[in-house]
């Protein structure tokens, strides 16, 4: 079971100058949405701050889209609500229409208009501005999106870097109080997608916006966020940076979304120490009694080859060159299976015996 992961509601700091409350940028209480009987979002609470990026992270139909619908206006709200600067913009009773709500979206599928300029594409949503004015935020975002000189080419004469970079552009003119990212940059490949990610932090940074990006690629959210909202089966499982997040997984669901690993069972010996298929390994184990069986998720790092001291043997059944490291998955003894993500100096071939060992291990209660 896996336990939900529940926060203190937002907090509301006082400013230090003014003494007056500061709200968070967005809050969410205790949101749930549906479609039909089929509950998409149950109970989800967070807070986002003035500046913060938050890349929201989760399997195929967790339910991350819904979320960014129901922020941007776009998906009815069942319980709870949502807050915008401490106004409420959506609850049971209150919809404030996507239009009125000064949050910007960017789509997957870059959704420019084809047959406007990249600079007409940008001043798009700015047209209520005066003529130097729009102009000169037009020139002055082309060059934050380093597409200066590019302001006359159309939409398909640009790479899906570029266009992205431009509906970027388009979305922050009109200086928006939140933007909302769905998927940006996964028409793009592997390189490209991590790269950009660091370039749209650094000009989510530079307009002191305030983001929600959701992606599929924990790598990428790791480059791009402040913070990490791993979402998984509608519940917001954990929302933290994505160093604790990675480190200190709540639970089994998010451990196996930030990281790559396995599970592997484990049997408590005795104050701080747990044999597993793998060998000892010392961890706390205040929470448990001798004798206790528990699961363990051992992420592919945590696992060295080489002679040790209590080392066991496992036979590589597969491996993946991938440049400074190789992937293997080991079968153990036992039966069970891990992946180890090692040295590419390591030398082996499916069929051959290693000495493993295990540095450390994460444990959970009641894991699955
Ligand atoms: N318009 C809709 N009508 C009915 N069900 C829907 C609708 N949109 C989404 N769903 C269902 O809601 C669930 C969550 O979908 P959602 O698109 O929010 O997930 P997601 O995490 O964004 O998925 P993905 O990563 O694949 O885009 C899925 O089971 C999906 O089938």
């Amino acid at each position: 079971m896996i336990s939900n992961y529940t926060r203190t509601l937002p907090e509301v700091f006082k400013s230090q100058i003014t003494g007056k409350p500061v709200h968070p940028i967005l809050s969410i209480e205790n949101l749930q949405c549906r479609y039909g009987e089929q509950v998409v979002i149950e109970s989800v609470s967070l807070a986002l701050q003035a500046g913060e990026i938050a890349c929201l992270l989760g399997p195929s139909g967790c339910g991350k889209t819904t979320l960014l619908h129901a922020i941007a206006g776009f998906q009815p709200v069942v319980t709870g609500n949502i807050q915008l600067s401490g106004e409420v913009i959506s609850s049971p009773k209150v919809k404030v229409p996507a239009e009125q709500r000064k949050i910007g979206v960017v789509f997957q599928d870059y959704a420019l208009f084809p047959h406007l300029t990249v600079e007409q594409n940008i001043a798009f949503g700015i047209q209520s501005m005066p003529k130097g004015q729009r102009q000169s935020r037009t020139q002055s975002l082309l060059q934050l999106v380093r597409l200066k000189g590019f302001g006359q080419q159309y939409p398909h004469q640009l790479s899906g870097g570029q266009q992205q970079r431009v509906a970027l552009a388009r979305a922050l003119a009109p200086h928006p109080k939140l933007l909302l990212l769905d998927e940006p940059f996964s028409n793009l490949d592997t390189e490209l997608r991590r790269s950009l990610a660091a370039e749209v932090r650094h000009i989510l940074r530079e307009e002191k916006i305030p983001a929600i990006i959701v992606t599929h690629d924990r790598h990428e959210a790791f480059i791009a966020g402040d913070k990490l909202g791993v979402l998984s089966q509608g519940q917001l499982q954990q929302w933290d940076s994505p160093q604790d997040t990675y480190q200190k997984p709540k639970n089994l669901a998010v451990a196996r979304i930030v990281s790559e690993g396995s599970i592997i069972s484990g049997t408590v010996l005795g104050k701080d120490l747990i044999s597993t298929p793998l060998g000892e390994v010392n961890m706390p184990t205040a929470a448990y009694e001798s004798g206790d069986r528990l699961e363990l998720f051992v992420r592919s790092e945590d696992i060295a080859a080489g002679e040790h001291p209590g080392a066991v043997m496992a036979q590589v059944v597969e491996k993946n060159f991938l440049g400074n490291q190789v992937s293997y998955r080991f079968q153990l003894a036992a039966g069970e299976t891990v992946e180890a993500a090692l040295n590419a100096n390591v030398q082996a071939a499916p069929g051959d015996k290693l000495p493993l060992r295990l540095s450390s291990a994460l444990v959970f209660d009641q894991a699955r």
